[in-house]
């Protein structure tokens, strides 16, 4: 522990020692700003800070945690977990929670996922009557994020001609009461959507002095990674939380900046030497990730860009392999290249499949890579697409559990109010609907005063509405006494969705059964984890709130080997020994969206950048001369990106030749993973085999039966606690894996243990339900 610094170089070293005030290391990829950010936290640490006044912002949730680890490596302390460190949504939605109330929020508010927010506006769209091929809900939705991620409340909006006029301008004057009416749904629901959790934030911290010195002592030292893509609401909290102490270390790369589109400021790099006085500013240099003709390659793309901060990137890595660019025919055979090249340095090198990532411009271009990997049977694992607790029926179950924890939840509750069926059409929702807007209060509440309101809704359609609601306030009495398990099996059989997918009996119904079985399973083993924690209760509010906030990445166990797919955008801040870079063709990458200024162009290559340089061995470019875009076979031309590169770097296995091109320009969600699900499906080529239907299949079945026992096994924990378990004492956990207690405290239920992991963090268990095992 004491010379941890020693592993690293002098120019790191530098701004990990620096004292107290503002810092900012700007650097080029993989030269260590990551490593910097988590050894100064382990630094103020050793010194003494309290790991409650530090806070850090990462790109995932699963970067914090694997920072949080290190650090507990390197201190050797059961402080890190102290550290509030995460992501901005999700630090700032546990902020939220406590402080929310103050802005008239519960602290049980809902958190909206992109697909809640794009159907309450397409259905305000559709109440107010407005054309929705000139209102498009996923148009609007932007626009609304825009303005919130730049502050822009209802109230500025409509105090500013230029955005006025310029809606104005584009046919859409009624934008600004759209906006109005979202914002006051959202309220009304308790809900706050990804962007209200900044703007919020930036809300409270402006409105309620005290809450923002509280946080500001609180969090004395405030660390931020990937600076560069901070918009300007992140921005602002960071600045209000550091306005005290000064304490802000931040580290980026202009050259990897990628996120403006989506409002991303790169100024708030140029900026912050402005904002506070006497800013340590570092730089590094040397490389420690790629080989040298990455290094070189990826320098010789960007130095193509003319507005960057001027840098050196070297290493003294070995040369390496040359960069190889292939070429073929159709987008199959570009992910037969790709599968059997994974495949020859998988068995030459004996390595195993998390070394390979395959890196693509938009989420439909995953599709012929995924079934050229099936059919070598290479295990793969997609990052961003449709994500599981986006499919349907997930959404469908966890919307009823959301009603249960706040029944205000509008979204949620039009989803189940008849699914399954129980006769309450849409007419009624729609009279609910107009009923909860002229009163000001939550459908539910209409619902619950159905007999003092005079709604032209028939008798018996009223009692299955009161029917609905009671059965959502016996889950909430239900919810007072049980675990998240108990409830969310019970909910899933009671409401008659389980059933409602079983009767379908078609292997999709079935399908849609083991995924909520799957949900199941996955709630069960949440709930086992945060029992055994002291401060947690293992109830649905706390399963719900992990849920909203997970990305694809931070499930990323790295338990299972697979080669990883994603996009660029999604790869940020990671690396890979082997990386390909599919797709290099003009109008997709660069995207045609993005060609129209040379900023844009200077943004999409440094995309590309950021691509290239999350190779550690070996980078492959790869691009085809026919591609399905859309459900059209279209020519496709190489990108120029290839011809950019200093060719010293590169070995072309096939020559580029040029074609002509055309094709559609992409989507902002086609990188996100919010898919167009009906166009997916017509871009899909007219080969290979069609997916069965009919019978379930043997394993289908098998699933099938194994189902109703296990639903109905019983929650809870047949655990003996050993009578030797002492201080001192070495501990297996079936989760945690080896451990040593630190201490025991409480008696009888309340008996826990504190217990340092050799995973590095430190957990407090309650001994009445961890699964322990005495080693020695
Ligand atoms: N001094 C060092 N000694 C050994 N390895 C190092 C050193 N500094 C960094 N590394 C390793 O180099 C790799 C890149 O470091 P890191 O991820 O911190 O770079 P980065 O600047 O954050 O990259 P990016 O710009 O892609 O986010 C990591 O594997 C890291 O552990
Ligand atoms: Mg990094």
């Amino acid at each position: 522990m004491e010379n941890f610094i020693d592993q690293l170089n002098d120019a790191q070293k530098a701004p990990v020692l620096h004292k107290d005030g503002p810092l900012m290391v700007i650097a080029g990829a993989g030269s260590g700003k990551t490593r910097v950010l988590t050894y100064r936290i382990a630094h103020l640490m050793a010194q003494g800070v309290d790991s409650f006044n530090i806070l850090a912002l990462t790109f995932t949730n699963k970067a914090a945690r694997e920072m949080k680890k290190r650090i507990a490596e390197i201190v050797g302390s059961s402080e890190a977990k102290n550290l509030w460190m995460g992501t901005f949504h999700s630090v700032f939605a546990k902020l939220l929670r406590f402080d929310g109330d103050k802005l008239g929020f519960p602290s049980n508010y809902t958190i909206y996922d992109t697909q809640d927010s794009q159907r309450l506006i397409s259905a305000i769209i559709k109440e107010m009557g407005l054309d929705k091929d000139i209102y498009k809900y996923k148009q609007v939705q932007n626009r609304i994020s825009s303005y919130k991620n730049s502050l822009i409340t209802v109230k500025a909006y409509f105090n500013n001609p230029e955005l006025v006029e310029a809606d104005a301008m584009a046919k859409r004057p009624r934008m600004g009461d759209i906006y109005q009416n979202y914002v006051d749904r959202c309220f009304k629901a308790g809900a706050m959507d990804f962007d209200d959790l900044l703007l919020r934030t930036n809300e409270l911290l402006n409105r309620f002095p005290e809450v923002l010195m509280k946080y500001q002592d609180r969090f004395r030292y405030i660390l931020v990674d990937e600076y560069q893509d901070t918009n300007h609401s992140q921005y602002l909290i960071v600045k209000a939380l550091a306005d005290r102490y000064h304490n802000i270390c931040v580290v980026g790369d202009d050259a990897q900046s990628i996120y403006s589109f989506r409002g991303a400021n790169i100024s708030n790099i140029l900026n912050f030497q402005r904002d506070y006085e006497n800013v340590g500013m570092y730089r590094l240099e040397q490389n420690y990730r790629s080989t040298k003709n990455i290094v070189n390659a990826a320098n010789s793309i960007i130095a193509k860009n003319k507005n960057q901060l001027e840098k050196v990137v070297w290493t003294a890595n070995d040369e390496g392999a040359l960069i190889k660019i292939h070429r073929s025919t159709t987008d199959a055979e570009e992910g037969r290249y790709v599968a059997g090249s994974i495949w020859e340095h998988r068995m030459q090198e004996q390595l195993p499949n998390g070394n390979f990532a395959v890196l693509y411009r938009t989420n439909s271009q995953s599709r012929a890579i995924e079934d050229a990997l099936r059919k070598r049977d290479i295990p793969y694992r997609i990052y961003g697409g449709l994500s599981f607790y986006q499919r349907k029926e997930i959404k469908d179950v966890l919307s009823y559990l959301r009603l249960v924890i706040n029944p205000k939840d509008e979204e949620a509750l039009k989803r189940v109010i008849n699914f399954p069926g129980r006769g309450i059409g849409q007419t009624t929702v729609d009279k609910l609907v107009v009923a909860a807007n002229h009163y000001g209060r939550s459908i539910f509440e209409v619902i619950e005063n159905l007999d003092k309101i005079n709604l032209k809704i028939n008798s018996g359609t009223k009692n299955k509405l009161r029917d609905f609601a009671t059965m959502i306030q016996s889950f909430q009495i239900m919810n007072e006494g049980v675990d998240a398990f108990v409830l969310a099996e019970h909910v899933a059989k009671k409401t008659g969705i389980l059933l409602e997918f079983k009767k379908d009996g078609t292997p999709e119904g079935i399908a849609r059964m083991e995924n909520i079985e799957e949900l199941l399973n996955g709630i069960k083993d949440f709930v086992e984890g945060q029992k055994e924690l002291a401060d947690a209760t293992g109830n649905i509010s706390e399963f719900l709130e992990d849920v909203a906030l997970a990305t694809d990445l931070d499930k990323d166990t790295g338990d299972d080997d697979r080669v990883a797919l994603m996009t660029i955008h999604l790869a940020k801040g990671l690396e890979f020994p082997y990386v390909y870079i599919v797709g290099m063709e003009e109008d997709l990458f660069p995207s045609a969206m993005s060609m129209n200024t040379r900023s844009e162009l200077e943004e999409e290559r440094r995309l590309f950048y950021v691509a290239l340089t999350r190779a550690e061995k070996q980078a492959y470019l790869t691009y085809t001369q026919n591609r399905y875009r859309w459900g059209k076979l279209i020519d496709a031309e190489p990108s120029r990106f290839l011809e950019e590169i200093d060719e010293q770097y590169v070995e072309n296995l096939t020559p580029i030749d040029n074609a002509s091109y055309r094709y559609k320009p992409l989507v902002d969600s086609d990188i996100f993973g919010e898919v167009d699900k009906s166009k997916l499906r017509q871009v899909k080529p007219k080969q290979g085999t069609p997916p069965s239907i009919g019978k379930p299949n043997e394993n289908q079945l098998r699933k099938l039966r194994k189902l109703k026992p296990q639903l109905a096994q019983p929650v809870g924990n047949t655990n003996v606690i050993d009578p030797s378990l002492a201080e001192g004492t070495v501990v297996n956990h079936t989760r945690f894996g080896r451990g040593k207690v630190l201490k025991i405290e409480g008696i009888g239920n309340d008996k826990k243990a504190e217990i340092q992991f050799e995973q590095g963090n430190v957990k407090k268990l309650l001994l009445r339900f961890a699964k322990l095992e005495v080693v020695e």
